[in-house]
């Protein structure tokens, strides 16, 4: 679906982004082929007035759960998609903890085609690492690269065994494809459903320390180094972490970084009682941690904003800290919260904000997308900077409405996002009712 290229005329666009203009914009065949003042179009072309509002490159998200095949009640390609859409994100690429695991060259070559069938966004896919994510028998990495996943990721689980990772990372570096971490020493974790500190002691919950992620994290970054390949560090929660990949960049090793919305805004001391919207993985870390991991964005340490988008029922949301699933939705609010949060307040630029969402995981991943330029892709999001609104489910495409940001006021509303010159999202669509 994504793959319908459309012409388009967006007239009057405030640009802002690697490239800060403001005029026309004409879309051929999916493609930007001129920018300017007063261009024409062939009658009949579509026309949108961006006047008013602010105009960038499509936002990339390298870290979405869509859950199909096999758990579709939590989320489907075409809801999580259209929950991309709605974010402002035109590029995402899913984690491939779906039900079965496409392990085998058959399955994620259906993986990959359904993708494209079914998604409004370009929706790129992670392949596991090891078969069932949970072994230590890597997948036939060749063969899965040339069917065009973009990379390899166990995410939603650590790969516990070194020699296992040390083998993933070289057979990926020999196809040259990055390999995703979820970074998680099971040992460590044990029980723990939030992080370890005085809140738990408080809640009476049991906690995972922030060594469950930063010890794993060491080992990984010693066996990137010997391996010489992409290592990408999932949703990074400690301070401990940060220095790491400091540490790491600064002795040339070859590792990008992501942090989540929830990681940035919320400390373990915002769980207040046994409220599930509160649980995920890694967990909410202490007021120190969240510290280091904005600071981190900010310098570069940490690459790249990524939502970890982790849809589930409100069957599976239910209950309690102890026994309710990890995982929050974030598609659907990460923009307007980190505009309204750090950019608002001066902490950050839009277009700093708009590098850490688009430009540079763009180039990180080498995808074909963080630019407004001519000759490149017309992946666009249009958005209302100026009028605020309260964060409401009922607006979302995504099934999943397990989000601790609910009721928040915030600005940044996607007017409209475009995706090779189409159409995917335009505001009437759903919140001009
Ligand atoms: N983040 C989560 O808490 N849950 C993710 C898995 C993951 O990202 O590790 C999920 O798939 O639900
Ligand atoms: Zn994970
Ligand atoms: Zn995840």
């Amino acid at each position: 679906m994504a793959n319908e290229k459309k012409n388009l005329l967006i007239k009057n666009a405030a640009v802002v982004g690697p490239e800060s203009f403001t005029g026309d914009i004409r879309i051929t065949n999916g493609v930007i082929t001129a920018i300017g003042t007063d261009l024409t179009v062939p009658v009949g072309t579509p026309t949108i007035d961006a006047a008013g509002q602010t105009v960038f490159p499509g936002l990339v998200d390298v870290h979405v759960h869509f859950r199909d095949p096999g758990q579709t009640d939590k989320e489907t390609i075409a809801t999580g998609s259209r929950a991309a859409a709605h974010g402002g994100f035109t590029t995402v690429v899913a984690m491939p903890n779906v039900t079965p695991v496409p392990d085998e060259e058959e399955k994620i070559a259906a993986q990959l085609a359904k993708n494209a069938a079914e998604s409004v966004v370009h929706t790129r896919q992670w392949a596991p690492i090891t078969d069932g994510l949970r072994s230590d028998q890597l997948v036939n990495d060749a063969a899965f690269k040339r069917l065009g996943v973009l990379g390899f990721s166990n995410d939603g689980v650590g790969v516990q065994h070194a020699r296992t990772m040390m083998a993933a990372m070289a057979a990926a570096r020999a196809v040259d494809a990055p390999l995703a971490a979820h970074i998680e020493d099971e040992s460590l974790r044990a029980d723990g459903v939030m992080n370890a500190g005085p809140v738990a002691d408080q809640l009476g919950l049991p906690g995972m320390p922030n060594q469950t992620e930063s010890s794993q994290l060491a080992r990984d970054l010693d066996l990137a180094a010997a391996t010489g390949v992409h290592y990408h560090a999932c949703h990074i929660s400690t301070r401990q972490s940060v220095a790491l990949i400091r540490q790491a960049k600064a002795a040339g090793v070859h590792v990008t970084a992501e942090v989540t919305p929830h990681h940035l805004l919320l400390e373990d001391s915002d769980i207040t009682g046994d409220d599930p919207n509160f649980k995920m993985n890694p967990p909410l870390r202490s007021h120190a941690d969240r510290l280091a991991v904005i600071a981190g964005l900010l310098d570069g340490t940490l690459d790249m904003v990524a939502t970890d988008h982790a849809p589930h029922t409100v069957a599976d949301k239910g209950g309690t800290m102890r026994t309710a699933a990890f995982g929050i939705v974030g598609l659907e609010t990460a923009f307007p919260l980190l505009y309204t949060r750090f950019v608002r307040t001066g902490q950050m630029t839009l277009p700093q904000l708009i590098a850490r969402m688009s430009t540079i995981p763009a180039s990180a991943f080498g995808l074909p997308a963080g630019h407004v330029q001519v000759g490149g892709p017309a992946d666009l999001t249009i958005m209302d900077l100026n009028t605020p609104y309260t964060i409401d489910p009922a607006t979302w495409f995504s099934k999943g409405k397990n989000s601790p940001f609910i009721g928040e006021q915030v600005y940044g509303r996607t007017v409209a996002t475009i995706v090779s010159g189409a159409l995917v999202y335009a505001a009437a669509q759903k919140e001009g009712r």
